[in-house]
């Protein structure tokens, strides 16, 4: 085996042939594998006499044999390279020692002068010194034994560890593994250790080394820190740039969970029901929307249930498929005018100088090179929550496109979900998303969130399921890889802060940059252009208008004089249609009913369209659904309606909006 074992080498030692019998034996016995010093200090005795009878009037044994003397020292030296300092320190000196008196006592004899005192008090104390040494490196009570132990109980018995690391809650040892066997053996034996020291299966990790496949560094945070709730502390960098890093909540060892956006580029967020999920979004919302240079998109398909607080801070927000799939449209349409903007302008992808009036000559995209002026571009956040229904809506490559681009156009996306698993998003799609907010999941989904190797070195959401809300992992470029492994929970939030946030924060945010705002208007026309500001429509005008609307009374000015209580006139349904006419209306008639219909849809903001909205109008339209279909296609044809990601779904070609 090659492995050293002290405790062992004893028991050999006490085990060795001797034939005395009684006390004297029992002690022979004991004393055993402390005589081999003294039987050293004896030899030299005798050797020192013998050198003097042979050399004693000899001067070149004289040289010889303090040659001899300084190269034996020497060679200790050397050879004792690969033990513990203190080892060939005391080696070295024995040595010395021992060949000096030896020189001294053949030259001048071994009763001369200070010699038999040397050797009488030298000799002894020098083989004490090595029995003291035996005694003390005989532990075995120790730590090692025990930890042989641990390790024979978890099927890595010839693992050797080294120090052990103890800081307050959490211990390191690095370990070594025999020739031949791999770090995958440490991470199957990982929820084994952690029932053998009785921990959480979280709490114990290993982080092999990349310089070796059977090297690496054991992990063990035996206190589940996270337990209790920790608040939101507020803004950690108010009025900063989105490229610091934002601070969503702690790790188990107390330090900050950061995530910055900008190096982690497109983040998964992911966790079943109650993990924790939007609790973690408005912790990142919390933060980006106190930051001065970014802008935020956001999809919440649950109607500002718990979003709606940051609504008024955010650029734009939809909150139905349509929506969704607008926006992925507006995406695709802001990210090669973002480029070409910042491309024009000297920058090869977003930075935070990008975010200020360009009045750097470096940043022109004026050709004689003086200062252009140009207003700023943010960094823009698009979030799309509860994301698995659009997702499935939309065509699978369409956030495989965006995600490919977004990064050189400064934005990010973050796609929160429960489940990431195939049938949900493509794999292409899921490998877009470099970074993961991974909370509690089913066991089985787990590799859908987190990368393999993060997976194997200690990572488990599976064990939290929903019963630890918070507990999160987060994977992403700009953390440490250490702490991609490590157990983290994300801050409890407020909605009384989220709105302070949203107000508070409204003079600092910057607004959309024009050539955002355009591109966006271009392909969701009013839908973008009509949506409720943040930046005009700050939290006090929005006050204000609240205010307005209690006092004044809830009727249209020109329904004033009508009777609340009154029976309703007969129905008239069909705004669009000839007064005269219930039967097949002409092709031209029926075609500018649609057109008319597009453009109410236009007005209203409405940009996703289908044969299914037209046909819930087909008598007003007076033709068959066949014809309808068909004259939808021919608005596809003419460039009125555009494809969108989603099949059947078209986006109206904004014709009100100057593009
Ligand atoms: N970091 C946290 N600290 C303490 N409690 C939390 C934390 N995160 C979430 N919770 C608690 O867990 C509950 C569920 O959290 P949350 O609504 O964020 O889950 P979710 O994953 O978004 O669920 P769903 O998918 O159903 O919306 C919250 O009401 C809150 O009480």
């Amino acid at each position: 085996m090659g492995e050293h074992n002290p405790e062992r080498e004893h028991e050999e030692r006490l085990k060795g042939g001797s034939s005395a019998s009684g006390v004297g034996a029992y002690l022979l016995h004991r004393a055993k594998p402390h005589l081999p010093p003294w039987l050293g200090v004896g030899a030299l005795g005798v050797a020192g006499g013998a050198a003097h009878l042979a050399w004693a009037d000899s001067a070149a044994a004289g040289v010889g044999l303090t040659l001899s003397s300084v190269a034996l020292t020497g060679v200790t030296w050397w050879a004792g390279r690969s033990t513990s300092p203190q080892r060939r320190v005391h080696s070295a000196v024995t040595v010395a020692c021992g060949s000096a008196w030896l020189t001294a006592a053949a030259l001048a004899g071994p009763l001369t002068g200070p010699l038999p005192d040397a050797y009488l008090m030298g000799g002894p104390a020098l083989a004490l010194s090595w029995n003291v040494r035996m005694v003390m490196r005989r532990n075995p009570e120790g730590g090692q034994s025990t930890d042989k132990g641990l390790l024979e109980k978890v099927g890595l018995a010839k693992t050797q560890l080294g120090t052990a690391k103890v800081e307050p809650n959490r211990v390191t040892v690095p370990y070594a593994l025999p020739q031949g066997e791999t770090n995958d053996k440490v991470s199957k034996a990982l929820p084994s250790i952690a029932s053998a020291l009785d921990v959480p299966v979280t709490a114990v990790r290993n982080r092999p080394d990349p310089e070796s496949a059977r090297r690496g560094v054991f992990t063990v945070v035996p206190v589940d820190m996270l337990r209790e709730v920790i608040w939101w502390p507020g803004p950690s960098s108010p009025g900063g740039s989105i490229s610091e890093p934002l601070v969503i909540g702690v790790y188990d060892d107390g330090t900050p969970l950061q995530l910055t956006l900008p190096q982690a580029l497109h983040l998964l967020v992911m966790g079943v029901t109650g993990a924790g999920k939007t609790e973690g979004a408005l912790d990142v919302l919390a933060e980006v929307l106190t930051r001065r240079d970014v802008a935020v998109w956001l999809s919440d398909p649950k109607c500002g249930q718990d979003l709606g607080d940051v609504f008024p801070a955010c650029d734009w927000v939809v909150q139905d498929g349509d929506g969704a799939a607008l926006m992925i449209e507006a995406l695709k349409g802001v990210i090669p005018a973002r480029q070409g903007w910042l491309g024009a302008h000297g920058y090869r992808s977003w930075e935070p100088a990008a975010a200020e009036a360009q009045s750097d000559p470096r940043h022109s995209c004026r050709k004689d090179g003086t200062a252009c002026g140009c207003p700023g571009m943010p960094y823009l956040v698009a979030w799309f929550e509860e994301a698995a229904n659009t997702l499935r809506a939309v065509d699978d490559d369409a956030f495989t496109g965006i995600a490919q681009e977004a990064r050189s156009a400064g934005i990010s996306l973050v796609v929160s979900m429960q489940r990431a698993s195939g049938y949900q998003i493509s794999t292409d799609t899921r490998a877009s998303l470099p970074a993961a907010l991974c909370f509690g999941v089913d066991e089985r989904d787990a590799g859908f969130a987190l990368p393999s190797d993060v997976l194997e070195a200690g990572a488990n959401p599976g064990a939290w399921s929903n019963k630890r809300p918070g507990y999160c992992y987060l994977v992403a470029a700009g953390v440490e890889e250490e702490r991609w492994v490590t157990p983290s929970r994300t801050y409890r939030n407020d909605p009384v802060a989220l709105e302070w946030v949203a107000r508070e924060f409204a003079p600092i945010r910057m607004g959309v940059d024009p050539v955002t705002a355009k591109a966006a208007a271009s392909v969701a026309g009013t839908a973008y252009t009509d949506r409720d500001r943040p930046g005009t429509q700050t939290t006090e005008a929005a006050v204000s208008t609240e205010e307005q609307r209690v006092e004044e009374p809830l009727v249209d000015p020109e329904d004033a004089g009508i009777d609340p209580e009154a029976d309703l006139p007969p129905a008239d349904d069909s705004p669009f249609l000839p007064a005269d006419s219930r039967t097949e209306l002409t092709k031209e008639e029926a075609r500018e009913v649609m057109e008319r219909l597009l453009e109410q849809w236009e007005r209203e903001g409405r940009m996703v369209v289908g044969p299914r909205d037209f046909l819930a109008h087909s008598e007003e339209i007076g033709r068959k659904p066949t014809w309808i279909k068909n004259q939808v296609r021919d608005f596809r044809r003419e460039g009125r309606l555009a494809e969108t990601s989603e099949t059947g779904r078209y986006r109206i070609v904004p014709a009100l909006t100057p593009a």
